[in-house]
């Protein structure tokens, strides 16, 4: 099996007045699609924010395609291809047009100019956002926002994609469009979502974090988790690449609710 994409092993964090995560270990593979659940403060944004270098580990250590990250400078290349939907739009856009913030990003990894209107273009097509190029950015609705915001980050055809609640403010249908059009993306992705209809129609996959310990965990069709039970996770484990032990994640066996 493959080197994991982005691998995580025994990752601690603090903030100044609080411990948020303390031995956090996993693989990501190509092809999963991972719906990252756990309660409000449990530390969730903060771990994509680590994926990428926006914060940096108390201890422990992260590898992305193959490759320890250490240095400002390795995160700075992880950045232009692991791709992270801010759960603020806000925090996304800063250009004047749609045009503009969502060319950005591929003019940075250093295409011409003329290249990146295109990918702009074709990205905002794709997401059926044609009509919104000219747009004023901060004029738009929250859910016009969010929309533009993955824009931005498909346009740098990122190999990883990272969403922060992807589904905040979508109303019924721009939400199919979003679950349709991702379910399309060969990309694998973490989805942090408090939306479990959203997470069950397209994670492949799911963890649970809490008391700052990351578990497989399992999402039902009727909104429910269940940790996997011993079955599962043998089945799992035969599945898996066990040359890295720290990311073999705990786990429980008993159900929850
Ligand atoms: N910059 C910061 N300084 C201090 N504490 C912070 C900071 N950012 C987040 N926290 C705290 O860290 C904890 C984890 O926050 P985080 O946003 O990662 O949680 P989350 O699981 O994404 O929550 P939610 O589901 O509510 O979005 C929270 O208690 C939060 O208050």
């Amino acid at each position: 099996m493959s080197a994991p994409l982005i691998e995580l092993r025994q990752i601690a964090f603090d903030y100044p007045e609080r411990p948020v995560l303390d031995g956090v270990s996993f693989a990501l593979n190509a092809g999963d699609r991972v719906a990252l659940i756990g309660p409000n403060g449990a530390g969730k944004t903060t771990l994509l924010h680590l994926i990428v270098g926006l914060k940096r580990p108390t201890s422990g250590r992260i590898l992305a395609f193959g490759a320890a990250c250490r240095s400002e400078q390795d995160f700075h290349q992880v950045r232009a291809r692991v791709g992270l939907v801010f759960q603020d739009s806000d925090d996304q856009l800063f250009c004047p047009t749609v045009l503009e913030d969502v060319a950005f990003g591929p003019m940075n990894l250093g295409r011409s100019a003329t290249e990146a209107r295109q990918d702009a273009l074709s990205t905002l097509a794709q997401l059926g956002l044609s009509g919104f190029a000219e747009r004023v950015t901060h004029r738009l609705s929250a859910g016009e926002k969010r929309m533009v915001a993955l824009a931005t980050v498909l346009a740098m055809h990122p190999d990883v994609l990272l969403l922060d609640e992807p589904t905040n403010g979508l109303d019924e249908t721009t939400e199919q469009l979003l679950v349709e059009h991702l379910a399309a993306l060969p990309q694998a992705m973490i989805m942090v979502s408090h939306d479990r209809r959203f997470l069950e129609r397209l994670s492949t996959r799911a963890l649970k974090l809490g008391d700052g310990r990351l578990v497989e965990a399992r999402l039902h069709r009727h909104g429910h988790t269940h940790y996997h039970t011993h079955a599962h996770l043998h089945a799992l484990g035969t599945a898996k690449d066990h040359s890295h032990p720290p990311s073999e994640l705990p786990h429980e066996d008993q159900e929850l609710d």
